[in-house]
């Protein structure tokens, strides 16, 4: 899996030589490319944004820079195999789903944006040559698209087949299929008491049916009472 990252502040992207994502990048798993998008500008001050027709506040990033870039990283031919995604508070959200089907992808384009977007015939453009993806990470405000990347980045890779060491550990987390949509019980390891804290009994039984039994309650417990959305949904084990 190739991974290219368009954005002014391409540093942002060093991180992934330390993280879990560098370790996949030395195996070969990933390649990580990270790209500043000035270095498709053509005046003395490497301009990248210009005011909203139309007017409002703020400034929008022109789009010359970006189809520049996409020439050179991606290439002038479609190819509906190459996922380009723009972070974006208009986004759709991003799921758990969504990186499982990416996960399977050769290549992905992340198109970072800053100030207050990117003019809009950049998706448009990149909609008619790639598989374009609009997502949002939350109902909360970033200034710009590199840390939604990152986070991205992260819950992709680590569903790429020969990435996690024990890919059972997958099939438990929360808002895997495997957890039928819930969230994952509480955990817990050694010591037994801790500041006047017991793990619960019955972890400590060795009795295995017992603890698949207190570990669901667990989860619909939890589901319940954080993510009410969660226990109407098709894919959870209650309703
Ligand atoms: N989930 C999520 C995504 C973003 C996001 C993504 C890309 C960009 C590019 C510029 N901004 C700043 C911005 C703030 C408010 C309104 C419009 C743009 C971004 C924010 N915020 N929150």
């Amino acid at each position: 899996m190739r991974l290219d990252y368009l954005s002014i502040f391409p540093a942002y992207f060093d991180v992934l030589d330390i993280s879990l994502v560098g370790k996949a990048a030395i195996n070969g798993l990933v390649e990580i490319h990270a790209h500043d998008l000035r270095d498709w500008t053509h005046d003395r001050h490497r301009t990248v944004d210009d005011t909203p027709c139309g007017g409002g506040a703020g400034m929008v990033m022109k789009p010359d820079p970006w189809g520049e870039a996409f020439d050179e990283i991606i290439g002038t031919e479609s190819d509906p195999s190459v996922h380009v995604i723009f972070p974006a508070p208009s986004g759709t959200p991003f799921t758990q789903s969504a990186a499982a089907e990416l996960s399977s992808a050769q290549r992905i384009v992340f198109c970072c944006g800053r100030y207050e977007g990117i003019d809009h015939r950049v998706i448009d453009y990149a909609r008619s040559m790639w598989t374009v993806h609009e997502v949002s990470l939350g109902d909360y405000v970033l200034n710009g698209g590199e840390v939604a990347a990152l986070a991205i980045t992260e819950a992709v890779v680590r569903l790429v087949p020969g990435f996690m060491g024990n890919p059972e550990s997958l099939a438990e987390e929360s808002f895997s299929a495997g957890q039928d949509g819930l969230l994952e019980y509480p955990l817990f390891t050694r010591p037994v008491s801790w500041r006047g804290l017991d793990v619960p009994e019955v972890l400590m039984s060795g009795h295995h049916g017992r603890i698949a039994s207190w570990r669901r309650d667990e989860s619909v417990r939890l589901t319940r009472e954080r993510r009410p959305d969660l226990t109407d949904s098709d894919s959870s084990g209650i309703h």
